[in-house]
């Protein structure tokens, strides 16, 4: 579970990017996350994740106190969440099988293990025929689902996402979506930060709206809410 209560965020130079946020979400949620350019969307992504700590306020995840959680600890909660970039943040000089394994070698599982489960998950996107390229001999979709699949190696409980359509055109993203639909149908929680008002508005879900640092909308089932 994902719980803010009167999170405020200013960062240094004196932006203050949330105005007193207070959300809940179960586990198993899809979630996503729209408003405005500037409106505080990624600074949300990056409080759950401990990428950013709030000004003020308290946030639980997992049930892990992300307010006093030690700087030790960051990384071990961070196992818990897989994260998903626009532009990739794939490793161009290594393969797609150890952009993949990357992750599970820095927690130190067995090379049995680490083989078994990169090839199992580069078989859930749909890759496996392609681990031994590089990132640059893949199309921009094919990118996005590696890193899908580094993210979700680990078995996160919770997966986010921050405009992973973003440079992908509408049929490709459409892939991506049903992508991050299969893994929510595990139970896995997804929050997806999104300008697409095509994906939002036809596959509906609960619509958090952050506007100017607060929450303006949450909606069950809801649209996408803004012209483009
Ligand atoms: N590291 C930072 N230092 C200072 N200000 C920041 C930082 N990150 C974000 N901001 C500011 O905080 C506000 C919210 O930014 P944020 O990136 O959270 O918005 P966003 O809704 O994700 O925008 P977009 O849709 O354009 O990605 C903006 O005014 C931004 O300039």
């Amino acid at each position: 579970m994902i719980e803010m209560n009167n999170v405020y965020k200013t960062y240094p130079n004196g932006v203050t990017a949330l105005n007193g946020v207070s959300i809940k979400i179960e586990q198993g949620e899809f979630v996503y996350i729209v408003g405005p350019s500037g409106a505080g969307k990624s600074t949300f992504i990056k409080l759950i994740y401990r990428e950013e700590k709030p000004t003020e306020g308290s946030i639980l995840v997992q049930n892990t106190d992300l307010v006093t959680i030690k700087e030790k600890n960051i990384p071990y909660f961070r196992r818990n969440i897989g994260v998903v970039f626009q532009d990739f943040k794939l490793l161009p000089k290594m393969t797609i099988y150890e952009n993949v394994a990357f992750a599970l070698e820095v927690i130190e599982e067995s090379p049995r293990n680490i083989r078994k489960r990169v090839m199992d998950v580069l078989e859930t996107v749909g890759l496996k025929n392609k681990a031994r390229f590089t990132p640059n001999e893949l199309s921009g979709g094919e990118q996005q689902r590696v890193s899908i699949a580094r993210a979700i190696v680990n078995h996160p409980k919770i997966v986010i996402a921050d405009e992973p359509t973003g440079n992908l055109d509408p049929e490709t993203s459409l892939d991506i979506l049903r992508t991050f639909e299969s893994i929510n149908a595990k139970g896995t929680t997804v929050l997806m930060a999104t300008h697409s008002k095509a994906l939002v508005n036809e596959f509906k879900k609960r619509v958090i709206a952050i506007e100017s640092g607060i929450i303006a909308r949450d909606e069950d089932r809801g649209e996408y809410g803004y012209e483009i």
